[in-house]
């Protein structure tokens, strides 16, 4: 039965609808997801604590959200401004760099709460 607008229900509707087309239109998800599944898999291996989960979770979302922003802006961009122009290309350029920047940040978070644990398991005693 489809919800109402306006609805708790209908709000989350829209958001599964909007993050289920993102991952179907854009290949960049398809770099993004699976990355993420190695890193939680791992995680859960090396049995991390709750604060390095929730450091890792952290990265992961916010990685997947700027990638979201990004296709939004894309999306929109299409449609109200479907031509070149230099400015609109600076800031999809810009939206681009923001992906880019949240994903070298959440490689770096990763490296540093993985690798201890990861070498005391591999190399440890
Ligand atoms: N209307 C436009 N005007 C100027 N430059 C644009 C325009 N659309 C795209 N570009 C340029 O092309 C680059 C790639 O944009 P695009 O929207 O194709 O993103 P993409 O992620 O590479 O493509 P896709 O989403 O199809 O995988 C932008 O960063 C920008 O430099």
């Amino acid at each position: 039965m489809p919800s109402k607008p306006g609805t708790w229900l209908f709000k989350f509707q829209c958001a599964w609808r909007g993050i289920w087309f993102a991952v179907g239109d854009q290949n960049s998800f398809w770099v993004h997801l699976p990355i993420a599944c190695c890193v939680v898999g791992l995680a859960g291996w090396l049995r991390l604590g709750p604060l390095q989960w929730a450091t890792l979770l952290l990265a992961i979302g916010m990685v997947l959200t700027a990638e979201l922003l990004n296709t939004s802006l894309e999306l929109i961009v299409s449609v109200v401004h479907p031509q070149r122009h230099p400015r609109i290309g600076q800031a999809l350029d810009i939206a681009a760099g923001a992906v880019l920047v949240m994903s070298l940040a959440a490689a770096a978070v990763g490296c540093i709460v993985l690798m201890p644990p990861l070498c005391d398991r591999l190399f440890g005693g």
